[in-house]
């Protein structure tokens, strides 16, 4: 890593974040070390499947404390849980120091919708970001995910949405 402008995104524990915490704390701070900004992690969807929220909140927590005041984004894989699960999987990761709830790995379960990250954003209100990725791939949909409430897409496809928003601004 070189230049104080740079900002690197490394994913730890990925795409399953079934592990030790004690693993995830090791990946975090060696992403730290690598020159990291910012860390993904994976929520640990069976631990959180088989209703152990303590485990899921010091999951997290130990993380955050591992990636030491950087960003912590919590990839929760939406589209496996109900909408009851999504609200519940954002409140932890709210109380447990995320700065982001993000929709999927985009490994197999499908991705963003608008329903899932008006849910994210009701439940984390303001306080931390909701990112929406998976199957953002045009402008229009990048529009309906940031008026849902998304502040940051994850997208393999910013040259059509780019493209998208600057021939919708010609045509105005
Ligand atoms: O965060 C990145 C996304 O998961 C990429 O997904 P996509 O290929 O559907 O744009």
């Amino acid at each position: 890593m070189d230049g104080a402008n740079s900002l690197a995104i490394l994913v730890i524990v990925f795409p399953l974040g079934a592990t030790f915490t004690e693993v995830k704390v090791l990946e975090a701070r060696a992403a730290i070390a690598s020159g990291a900004c910012e860390v993904d992690m994976v929520m640990n969807i069976g631990a959180f499947k088989s209703g152990d929220e303590l485990f899921i909140a010091e999951d997290i927590v130990s993380v955050v404390n591992a990636a030491s005041g950087s960003l912590v984004k919590v990839i929760l894989e939406i589209l496996i849980l109900s909408k009851n699960e999504t609200g519940r999987a954002c409140l932890l990761s709210l109380e447990s120091g995320a700065a982001f709830v993000k929709i999927c790995t985009g490994f197999g379960y499908g991705g963003a919708s608008v329903e899932a990250v008006k849910i994210m954003r009701r439940t984390v209100g303001f306080d931390i970001g909701v990112k929406a990725n998976g199957g953002v791939l045009n402008y229009k949909d990048a529009l309906a995910m940031i008026e849902a409430g998304a502040n940051r897409l994850g997208t393999s496809a910013p040259v059509a949405i780019i493209s998208g928003q600057m021939g919708e601004e010609c045509q105005k």
